[in-house]
């Protein structure tokens, strides 16, 4: 794997899914000032339909085509996989039901004082990513304490 922090300011975007996964993901993406589309019969009442462009049906493979970065967040493993062979080799497929075809993940992010301190366990277990983060700002706040 290899990190990286991405400008995404008027990048094309496109999330496939409109549930709670596809909901976490479209806030930073939203945050980053990215242009998201996101295709999906529904949305989470969550997403903001202020802040992106939704189309609401189905998906289709013509979806893809605008899009650097794509986020396969269908509650079907078998269309998120077909998503990420439908994608040019050129485009970077997030694929939130199976790490193993995922071309890159999502790390855990903390905005701390103008720090952005990004936690990954390499797809192990996100879960621990997550409570890393709430450790890491815990003892941050500490620290600024004494
Ligand atoms: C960090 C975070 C960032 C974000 O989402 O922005 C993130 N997952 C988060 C939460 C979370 N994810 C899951 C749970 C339920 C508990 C559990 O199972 O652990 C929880 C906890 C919760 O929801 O509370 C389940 C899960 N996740 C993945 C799979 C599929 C698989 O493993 O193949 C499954 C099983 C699905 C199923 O069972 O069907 C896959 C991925 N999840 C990743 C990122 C990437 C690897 C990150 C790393 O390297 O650590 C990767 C590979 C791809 C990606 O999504 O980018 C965010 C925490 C944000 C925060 O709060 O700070
Ligand atoms: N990577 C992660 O962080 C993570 C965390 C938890 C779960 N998951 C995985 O993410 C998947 C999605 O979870 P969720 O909680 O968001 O599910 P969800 O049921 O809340 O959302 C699924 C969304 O997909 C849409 N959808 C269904 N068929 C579609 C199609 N053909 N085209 C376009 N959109 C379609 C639905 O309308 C809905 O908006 C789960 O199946 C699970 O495997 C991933």
């Amino acid at each position: 794997m290899y990190p990286v922090i991405l400008n995404l300011k008027n990048k094309p975007v496109v999330v496939i899914g409109g549930g709670k996964v596809a909901a976490r993901k479209i806030k930073g993406l939203v945050r980053s000032e990215a242009r998201v589309t996101v295709v999906s019969p529904s949305l989470d009442p969550s997403i903001d339909l202020a802040t992106i462009n939704w189309v609401p049906r189905t998906y289709q493979p013509t979806d893809l085509l605008e899009a650097c970065l794509i986020f396969a967040c269908v509650d079907d493993n078998e269309i998120n996989e077909q998503i990420q062979l439908d994608a040019s080799p050129t485009q970077w497929v997030n694929v939130v039901s199976n790490k193993e075809v995922a071309d890159f993940y999502n790390m855990a992010v903390l905005d701390y004082d103008g720090l952005s301190i990004g936690i990954s366990t390499n797809g192990v277990s996100p879960s621990r990513a997550k409570q890393t983060r709430k450790q890491l700002e815990i003892w941050l706040k500490e620290q600024n304490e004494v």
